[in-house]
């Protein structure tokens, strides 16, 4: 029989596009922050969510994990149309993706390992409090940490550190996709290229779909695939970076081509 490639890990079960965003609309009172939106997301890919602030990029992920209910429009996760079902029919799909937040989010109260335990915890009961520790402590390795740090509280670490302890504990149910909201933010350059590689090893190994929110330019041309650019209510554009510099909109201009932008481009050159 010839040789076939095995499948990676996920492929068997993730559709393609894994998230398809269709007319979203979001408004709080009169401010309307999406209006008819539209985004889908290939699998296996790390998109790079860009846009002013306050265009709604974190509206946007919250929107397509579940925890934002939009005003209009359709949002499909995983095969499962997520602005359709209620919390407990979420259950199923909620525990395919991991999100790290702004900041990481992590329990004061808690360690780093018991930090990551919390979604085992959650989603699967079952797990016996050794296996559960277990688990545990080979995300907290997998995210980069040293091992000590599976007893440390959130206060103990660096702000780099913090950032992995999130990372670990979204990867904690083995995720499908990955939400990242502005992973290296608040980071000095070389922790963030640190952490742009693992975001990009770890998506390799495991199989990852990324969603990256980011103002981080370096982050962009190093790690991401497409980067859909968020401006005028909607994704005005998304492509590869040359592709989005062919558009000629002017916020991609003024952000591609600003001092900024040449300096990371030229980095990546050097
Ligand atoms: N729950 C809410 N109630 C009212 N307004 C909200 C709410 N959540 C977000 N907004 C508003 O929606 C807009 C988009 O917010 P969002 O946090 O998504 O922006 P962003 O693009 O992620 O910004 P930044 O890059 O600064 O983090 C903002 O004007 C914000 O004030």
């Amino acid at each position: 029989m010839p040789y076939t490639e095995p499948e990676a890990p996920h492929e068997r079960f993730c559709p393609d596009p894994p998230i398809v965003v269709s007319g979203l609309v979001n408004r709080f009172g009169d401010f309307t922050v999406h209006d008819g939106l539209d985004l889908e997301v290939r699998r296996g890919e790390i998109i790079g969510v860009v846009g002013g602030s306050g265009t709604g990029k974190s509206v946007l992920m919250r929107s397509i994990i579940g925890l934002q209910r939009p005003t209009a429009g359709d949002i499909d996760v995983l095969g499962r149309r997520i602005t359709d079902t209620d919390l407990d029919q979420r259950v199923g799909v909620r525990r395919r993706w991991g999100v790290l937040f702004q900041g990481g989010a992590l329990f004061s109260t808690l360690t780093v390992g018991e930090n990551v335990e919390v979604p085992l915890k959650e989603f699967y009961p079952e797990i016996s409090p050794k296996l559960r520790r277990e688990i545990a402590r080979y995300k907290v390795l997998l995210s980069g940490l040293p091992e000590e740090a599976v007893l440390k509280y959130p206060n103990e670490l660096s702000g780099g550190m913090k950032k992995r302890a999130g990372l670990a504990r979204a990867l904690a149910l083995d995720p499908e996709l990955l939400f990242l909201d502005e992973p290296t933010a608040g980071l000095d350059p070389i922790g963030a290229a640190a952490f742009d590689r693992q975001t990009r090893d770890l998506k390799e190994t495991l199989g990852l779909t990324v969603f990256l929110i980011t103002h981080d330019l370096d982050t962009l041309y190093e790690i991401c695939d497409r980067v859909a650019v968020l401006a005028d209510k909607k994704v005005i554009a998304v492509g590869t970076i040359p592709e989005l510099l062919e558009t000629r909109h002017p916020w991609i201009d003024e952000y591609f081509n600003g001092p900024r932008g040449r300096s990371a481009l030229a980095a990546r050159r050097a």
